[in-house]
């Protein structure tokens, strides 16, 4: 999917909404466990409920490589789905890559071309000849951890060397990458304040932006300092729609929280015009 089709999408369904699909055995319905692959039962339910919400899903890799091969079926068949019956939404393999450059192409080929994800997020700190392998793939995105949302970001992200933190310098070096117009970048709506000077270094990439809901950051903050003309933003929201509730009613009650925050979305693009 190309950027223009993704603001595209944006624009007719007046939401940034990014539903991340992280499932966790021990907090979903416990009458889904039941069924042959209860991880793919729930992210269907989830799915069929709040498509229409939301412009991206995420699934964050861990949270099927857990449970070895059946979760890894799981997550083949969630993507399947996802590009068989809504190929207009954006899809994002959380799995945070990244290593040397024949590995970081195995690494490509099998969440860009195999699985078939519109993206992938990666590491920086390997360097250039560990994200360009997934540059090559000129149809399809590379996010590369930025600024991320843990306190632990403060370890090594914000330090500053020779006058320049180290977020700031993983910004202006990647730009410098073939094919740097297919980045895209982690910023943690937990770190809002800093958006301003990230938009100062790359004001027109889009960010991937975790963070809303389960750890406190707000919508506001990040759009006031991060949203640019053509939104620029793919918020998420994991824990706080999925798990809205853990009755019967679990994608209803994920649907409501995610139609709470496409609302906010819809406003603020609207002031936004
Ligand atoms: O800086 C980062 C990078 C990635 N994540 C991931 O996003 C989701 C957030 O889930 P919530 O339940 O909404 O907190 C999860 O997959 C993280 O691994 C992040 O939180 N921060």
């Amino acid at each position: 999917m190309t950027t223009q089709q993704l603001v595209a999408q944006i624009r007719k369904k007046k939401s940034f909404l990014c539903i991340g699909l992280d499932v966790d055995l021990e907090k979903i319905p416990q009458q889904l466990l039941t069924e042959e692959d209860p991880i793919f039962e729930f992210n269907k339910a989830i799915i069929d409920a709040t498509h229409h919400l939301c412009v991206a899903y995420k699934p964050n890799t861990a949270f099927y490589e857990a449970y070895g091969l059946k979760g890894w079926q799981s997550l083949e068949k969630t993507i399947q789905y996802l590009n068989q019956n809504h190929p207009e939404i954006f899809t994002i393999a959380d799995a945070k890559r990244g290593d040397i450059g024949n590995t970081s192409r195995m690494y490509a080929k099998a969440f860009l071309e195999d699985l078939g994800f519109d993206s992938v997020t990666v590491a920086p700190y390997m360097g250039k000849d560990s994200v360009e392998p997934f540059l090559e793939f000129t149809d399809k995105h590379t996010i590369l951890l930025a600024l991320t949302s843990n306190e632990g970001a403060f370890d090594f992200q914000t330090i500053s060397m020779e006058g320049k933190e180290l977020y700031k310098q993983v910004l202006e070096t990647s730009k410098s990458w073939k094919n740097s117009e297919n980045l895209m970048y982690v910023v943690g709506a937990t770190k809002a304040e800093y958006l301003a000077d990230i938009r100062k270094i790359i004001p027109n990439s889009f960010l991937l932006v975790p963070g809303v809901g389960a750890q406190g950051g707000n919508l506001q903050d990040v759009c006031k300092y991060g949203l640019t003309d053509t939104v620029g933003l793919l918020i998420n929201s994991s824990r706080g729609i999925l798990y809205a509730s853990n009755d019967q009613n679990f994608a209803v009650a994920a649907a409501e929280k995610a139609k709470e925050l496409q609302q906010e979305m819809a406003a603020i693009l609207q002031q936004s015009i």
